[in-house]
């Protein structure tokens, strides 16, 4: 038997312990391992420090490997010890704290140190990085006393610290040097969508602003900017990027540049020293990110197992924020260059982007905003690096699901190498995955995730392990797998419900937590849900979550693609006067509104609208809102009706506006729009409506389910009545057991299609389910009030549209 060979790792992080595992693996004995880390734990997941300030993990749970896996492998682990010389004539290693150990091949994997700016008072109390646990101590300690802080840097960094110290209870102003966010990783139209999100959760931001010292006593007490503004904090974040940590390498006569320099097998210029991870620099690149890290670890430990490889060949990296309620991806080169050809889709109602880069018929970059689904395929895309040529539109549209197996084009995820890695975040490949699936019986993907950690970190994974859930659980089990309404709970929204009503469950925090959501603060699509379905469960006692509801809905005007606003007052069945029309124009010129256009449904639109002069519009206006930003009736539209015309059978106008004036301000699973024709020539389009109703010879028809969007659908119908109070009934019912029954989001063309018309049909055919589901909307109805009207007259609501401080509106 062979003696072991003495191997000695520096630095107990991600990376260097990662290929430990890999050679542990592919090598068992062969070596005997001592490692020497600076901090004083054992190896944690750093990329989950962010989740731990938002309260979604604690510090043990990201613990990667705890003591008993150093001694159940026979690994000397020395914490709390810095190595300050690597004796490569003696082959030993030397510690701060005076301890020695001699090696056959030493690992270097000292990680990267966090830039500090160099400015005059950076060594205050309170001025700290984001970078290890007690970084992640010292944010959460502070916030028990003091209440304001700033972070330099919005990039992934320091706005996920940003996110963690609001959640910790504090004001905090990120300070950007460039004019917009994340500029690494997103270009401008992706980076203000993001600002937007953001500033929504109460980020606030000064742009094109340069630190230029800190003042205080002892502690922090402001932060002072070269265009001699300052801006008071009793904290201050430093998150303006990291450096390879190469001074024990220099220190020891190894090559440095950027950082450790290494060849395609991490071997340095010293034969038998090794390194690995942030700490390197191969082909001129240090990388930042987990992914690249442990493939570089993938390689190293198949070269001292004596295990045949491919040398590292370089990463594409790929990027996706932390930051719930905001889905943010951006991966390759996004920015456009000479020879490259870039495709978007912007949707500013939706709050999506997605850009994709094209160069020599192949794509090499894409930022996604808003809905990141696409992420992995478009990623695994760009690494593939094959030919996309003709099906840019397809890629851009994202209905070339290759990769998921979706499309004609063969399952990729079958033909996937079982070592491919799949979560990059926490290094776990397709087989350990399908292994847990297969032979562990995870039939969720929050199991596979217990199970394996692939998706527990950015999530950018999910794609790829839901599609493998089914690959495997579909097939191999044939169990169904369950989703629930968001990646952050496996519960269906009726689930979800009956919780509610069952246990008496009052608010959204209260939901996720007694629902034991993954994610304890939520996303973007489950907390606007649940903020919905408590409404609607309780329209007395729940007080709305305004921070909840997305942008438009917070500020009750619709936010356009250049951060402006656009007003549309109630004019009830399209039915407007000279007083009004006198007083529109008015506002129109008073505030230098650029555009004032006629809606599709009958009203009129002030376009470019600044956010501040959003309540003195609505003040002169003194008109109610229109609603036309809002999961609530948006219109109703008639035609003339027998009132004018002369084909008309009923008052078409009369019956709009009354029911417009019954539903106005009602909160519904996804808008709602109405339509009243005076006949069957149905010039008021009521069959393409939520709710459409139809004049015919001594009555009306009623229409439902029917859309004019993106997907047309004709309504169906529901039945006919001969009364304006019949009508008004049915709408009031029908309406009701849609809010009670749909998903949130889910536009009644859907949801009939999901449940179908005849148990709609069945649900109101009796008169008196009729009426108890009436009794309950106009419960409802009851306690609604005007937005506008609630703001103009409240000085604290008004405040929320004061101007953000920007690099031109100074002192904060
Ligand atoms: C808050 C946060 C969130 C992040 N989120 C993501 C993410 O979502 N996705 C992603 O891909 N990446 C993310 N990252 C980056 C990721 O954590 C790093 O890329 C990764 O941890 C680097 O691994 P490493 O082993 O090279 O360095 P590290 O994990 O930093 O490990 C180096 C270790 O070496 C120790 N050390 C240094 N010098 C010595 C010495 N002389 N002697 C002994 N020990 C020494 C250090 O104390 C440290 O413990 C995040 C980073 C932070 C801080
Ligand atoms: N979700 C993730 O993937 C994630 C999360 C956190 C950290 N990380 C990684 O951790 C590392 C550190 O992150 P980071 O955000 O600090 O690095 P970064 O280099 O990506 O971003 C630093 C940002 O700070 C800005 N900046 C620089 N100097 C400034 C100054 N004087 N004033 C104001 N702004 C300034 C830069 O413009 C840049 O946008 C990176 O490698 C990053 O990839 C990744
Ligand atoms: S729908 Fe009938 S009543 Fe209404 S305007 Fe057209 S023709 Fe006239
Ligand atoms: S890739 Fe980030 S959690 Fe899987």
């Amino acid at each position: 038997m062979t003696t072991p060979k003495k191997l000695v790792l520096i630095g107990n992080g991600m990376a260097g312990v990662r290929t430990l595992e890999h050679l542990l693996k592919l090598a068992p004995g062969a070596y005997e391992i001592t490692i020497f880390g600076a901090e004083p734990h054992p190896n944690y997941n750093r990329i989950m420090l962010s989740s731990v300030l938002v309260g979604g993990a604690d510090l043990n749970e990201i613990v990667i490997n705890d003591w008993n896996w150093y001694k159940e492998n026979n690994i000397t682990l020395h914490t709390g010890h810095t190595v300050t010389k690597i004796d490569t004539a003696r082959k030993r290693v030397i510690t701060n704290l005076g301890l020695e150990a001699d090696y056959d091949s030493v690992i270097i994997a000292t990680g990267s140190n966090p830039f500090m700016l160099p400015i005059p008072g950076a060594d205050k109390t309170g001025v700290i990085a984001f970078r290890d646990i007690k970084d992640c101590e010292t944010m959460i300690e502070t916030s028990k006393s003091y209440k304001k802080a700033a972070v330099i840097g919005g990039g992934l960094l320091g706005l996920e610290a940003a996110r963690g110290l609001l959640h910790l209870g504090m004001e905090v102003t990120v300070i950007h040097k460039h004019d917009y966010l994340m500029e690494r990783q997103l270009d401008e139209a992706a980076s203000r969508m993001l600002q937007r999100e953001l500033e929504g959760q109460g980020m606030k931001f000064l742009l094109n602003k340069h630190s230029a010292s800190i003042t205080g006593r002892r502690r922090v007490n402001a932060l002072q900017f070269t265009d001699g503004s300052e801006l008071a904090a009793d904290l201050v974040v430093m998150a303006v990027g990291i450096r390879p940590n190469i001074a024990l390498a220099k220190a020891s006569g190894v090559d440095i540049n950027l950082g450790i320099v290494v060849d395609d097998y991490m071997r340095t210029n010293i034969p038998d020293i090794f390194a690995v991870g942030e700490c390197v620099e191969h082909q001129g690149i240090a990388y930042g990110l987990v992914a690249p890290l442990y493939e570089q670890g993938a390689v190293l430990a198949k070269l001292l197992a004596g295990v045949e490889t491919a040398g590292y060949a370089g990463s594409v990296t790929s990027t996706k924020l932390k930051v719930s309620g905001v889905d943010v991806f951006s991966a390759g080169y996004f920015r456009e260059k000479p020879g490259t050809r870039a495709l978007r889709i912007q949707d500013d109602l939706a709050g999506t982007y997605k850009k994709i880069v094209i160069q020599d018929g192949k794509l090499v970059g894409a930022v996604l905003f808003g809905d990141t689904t696409d992420g992995a395929e478009l990623f695994a895309t760009i690494k593939k690096g094959e030919s996309v040529a003709g099906k840019e539109k397809e890629l851009l549209l994202g209905i070339s699901s290759d990769l998921l197996g979706q499309s004609g084009g063969g399952n990729r995820l079958e033909s996937m190498p079982d070592d491919e890695i799949v979560c990059g975040c926490n290094g776990v490949s397709k087989a350990t995955i399908a292994e847990a699936i297969q032979a562990k019986g995870c039939v969720t993907v929050g199991q596979i995730k217990s199970c394996t950690k692939a998706s527990a970190s950015c999530g950018g994974c999910k794609p790829v392990v839901e599609g493998l859930l089914t690959l495997y659980a579909g097939d191999a089990v044939g169990e169904p797998v369950k989703e629930g309404i968001c990646g952050c709970t496996t519960l269906s929204r009726d689930e979800i419900v009956e919780e509610i009503k069952r246990m008496k469950l009052m608010t959204v925090k209260e939901v996720m937590h007694v629902l034991d959501w993954d994610n304890k603060d939520g996303c973007s699509k489950c907390r606007p849900s649940l903020n919905y379905y408590l409404g609607m469960l309780y329209p007395e006692e729940y007080i709305d979550e305004n921070e909840s509801r997305f942008t438009n809905e917070r500020y009750h005007a619709n936010i356009q693609k250049d951060g402006t606003y656009s007003v549309v007052p109630r004019i009830y069945g399209g039915v407007t006067s000279p007083a009004d029309l006198k007083k529109i124009a008015e506002v129109a010129e008073k505030y230098d509104v650029p555009m004032v256009k006629f809606t599709g449904g009958q009203r009129l639109d002030l376009l470019g609208v600044k956010k501040e002069d959003l309540p003195k519009i609505w003040e002169d206006l003194d008109m109610p809102s229109g609603h036309a930003y809002g999961k609530t009736l948006r219109t109703v539209k008639t035609c003339v009706g027998s009132t004018f015309c002369r084909f008309g059978t009923q008052d078409a106008i009369s019956m709009g506006i009354k029911l417009e004036k019954a539903f106005e301000r009602l909160n519904t699973p996804a808008k709602v729009k109405l339509a009243v024709s005076g006949c069957p020539r149905n010039c008021a389009e009521a069959t393409i409506k939520d709710f459409g109703v139809v004049a015919i010879d001594g009555g009306w028809e009623l229409y439902v389910a029917g859309n004019g969007g993106v997907k047309v659908r004709a309504c169906d119908l529901l039945g006919t009545v001969k009364t304006e109070d019949e009508v008004m009934e049915w709408a009031s019912a029908y309406l009701q057991y849609y809010r009670e029954n749909a998903q949130w989001n889910e536009r009644t063309a859907n949801w009939l299609e999901r449940v179908g018309l005849d148990s709609i049909k069945k649900a109101l055919e009796k008169q008196e389910d009729r009426l108890a589901l009436v009794a309950r909307i106009e419960k409802t109805l009851s306690l609604t009030t005007d937005p506008w009207k609630e703001i103009v007259e409240n000085d604290h609501l008004r405040k929320n549209f004061e101007p953000i401080p920007s690099a031109q509106a100074q002192t904060v």
